[in-house]
């Protein structure tokens, strides 16, 4: 067992206009790392931001945070090198919007960067299943994509249980609608990087949220080692 838990803020729903102070204020209060979701208006109904955004965060906030890029976008293969370059670290996209899943982790990892997957609550996890002993990162959308402050979606839990029974190393990502009252469900599932947004950009004490989330995910670890 090699994962560890860590929680990703999604900045989605934070005051963009100052997007660099947001990202600085999660990063003082605990996030191991933060989760940039990129949407394109067709993928899904929703456009946020692109490269140029996170190359002016890369230069604000230094090398050190970890950049995962979630791509909501139709065509991934476009962005590769352009976020690369702009100094993202992992390039999550969506097995949905590929027709050659194999070649795209092959551009990711030869332009440096950590390969998520990401699959949409309609798509099983069986499909991802081919894919996962090639990525870093199984992502595993808890609500439809597009907006923050969704509705979790609960019975997600299976392809989580599934991934982690099948795949005991893999880094298990889960996003949509995750918070204090959800989080039990998605540890003890097996998840351990945990995005979530509106529950910590909400919250008038989110180094509280981000500590809780953490503390429950390394409980559900410890417990699953010990009953190995
Ligand atoms: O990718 C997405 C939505 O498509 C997410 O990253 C959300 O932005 C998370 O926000 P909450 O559901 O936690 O408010
Ligand atoms: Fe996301």
């Amino acid at each position: 067992m090699s994962y560890t838990a860590k929680i990703g803020p999604s900045i989605l729903n934070s005051d963009l206009a100052c997007l660099g102070s947001e990202c600085i204020q999660m990063l003082d209060c605990g996030a191991d790392y933060l989760h940039l979701d990129v949407m394109d208006g067709h993928f899904v109904p929703n456009i946020t931001f692109g490269h140029p955004v996170v190359e002016c965060l890369r230069k604000q906030l230094g090398q050190g945070p970890f950049f995962d890029m979630h791509m909501m976008v139709s065509r991934p293969e476009q962005w590769v090198k352009p976020m690369a370059a702009a100094g993202a670290n992992q390039y999550t996209f969506h097995l949905e919007a590929t027709v050659n899943a194999g070649a795209l982790i092959k551009d990711i990892r030869e332009n440096g960067m950590k390969v998520g997957l990401a699959i949409k609550p309609g798509t099983t996890v069986e499909e991802l299943g081919p894919w996962a002993g090639q990525i870093d990162m199984a992502l595993v959308m808890t609500v439809e994509p597009g907006f923050g402050g969704q509705k979790f979606m609960e019975d997600m839990m299976p392809k989580v249980n599934w991934l982690r029974t099948q795949f005991p190393s893999l880094d298990i990502e889960v996003d949509g609608g995750v918070g204090p009252d959800t989080i039990h469900k998605c540890a003890e599932a097996g998840a351990n990087m945990i995005v979530s947004g509106s529950a910590i950009m909400k919250s008038d004490d989110p180094r509280s949220v981000i500590n809780l989330l953490r503390n429950v995910c390394v409980e559900a670890i410890q417990k699953r080692s010990l009953d190995r």
